[in-house]
């Protein structure tokens, strides 16, 4: 059976049929997919298919660039609120729905300003709450012990590695409810790599996490489903074991034993 919507507990979002155009391009056609509330759900697929604008449709990243249109149904859980409707505010769901993306991008700003750049955004908060905040979100992202005592350096002097944890950081400062994550460790060493693995294992029992990666045992260790998308589709999503030793679709069998993408 193929399945589009991972058969447990409750969702913390779904499309339904959700189309996404580039203008006259069409890149995505009528997916409906649950993500299930607290588990990380992977993206995996050849090149093009879709992947990154699926998750670029979470967060409105595509609201930046004229032209782009979203057809069908994006919901949040338990609001119902779809994501995608025009009068929803792009900047409030960034701040429900973060983002991690490919290259470590830290703001060139100290590793304390980075971190409370979207509680600045949203105000109100009083000096000390900034600082609880931006411990917590570093502690959060494994990443305090490293920074503690050097919280207004330049964040761009940390490592790669570390510079991927202070997004991390970043994102998760104003408490998402999802956080995106897409290719985050294609620009970094083995190294730094298992350490995001390993926090985005751990950050799953908090927040609901969607993982774009191109490389199978990533999705294999770190995410408990996977959705296999091609040509603008989604041709299954179940559970991430399933999906590597027994998929219902040829398709997906071939992709994941390494015959085609
Ligand atoms: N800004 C754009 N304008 C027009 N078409 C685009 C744009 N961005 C992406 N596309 C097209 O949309 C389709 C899906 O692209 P997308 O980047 O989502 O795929 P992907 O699966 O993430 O690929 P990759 O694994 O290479 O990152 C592709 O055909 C791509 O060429």
């Amino acid at each position: 059976m193929s399945l589009s919507t991972p058969p447990n507990g409750a969702l913390k979002a779904e499309s339904k049929g959700l189309s996404f155009f580039y203008g006259n391009v069409q890149a995505l056609n009528a997916i409906s997919l649950g993500l299930p509330d607290r588990h990380a759900t992977a993206l995996i697929g050849p090149s093009g298919c879709g992947k990154t604008t699926y998750l670029r449709c979470l967060n409105r990243m595509h609201d930046l660039y004229p032209g782009n249109r979203y057809e069908g149904e994006l919901l949040l859980y338990p609001d119902g609120i779809n994501l995608v409707a025009a009068e929803i505010d792009p900047i409030e769901i960034r701040m429900r729905i973060g983002m991690v993306f490919q290259r470590p991008n830290p703001f060139p700003k100290s590793i304390y300003e980075n971190v409370a750049y979207g509680l600045r955004i949203r105000g109100g908060m009083k000096r000390t709450d900034l600082d609880h905040a931006v411990e917590r979100a570093l502690r959060d992202a494994a990443l305090w012990p490293e920074v503690q005592d050097r919280l207004h350096d330049q964040a761009l002097n940390l490592s790669g590695g570390q510079q991927q944890r202070l997004c991390i950081a970043r994102a998760l400062a104003t408490r998402p409810e999802i956080l995106l994550f897409d290719e985050p460790t294609s620009a970094l060493d083995p190294t730094a790599t298992a350490r995001i693995e390993e926090l985005v294992t751990d950050l799953k029992q908090k927040v609901t996490i969607v993982i774009v990666t191109h490389n199978m045992q990533q999705a294999a260790r770190v995410s408990d489903y996977t959705a296999f998308m091609y040509e603008g589709r989604l041709i299954e999503c179940d559970r991430t074991d399933r999906i590597f030793t027994n998929p219902s679709n040829k398709l997906t069998e071939e992709y994941v034993t390494g015959r085609f993408g």
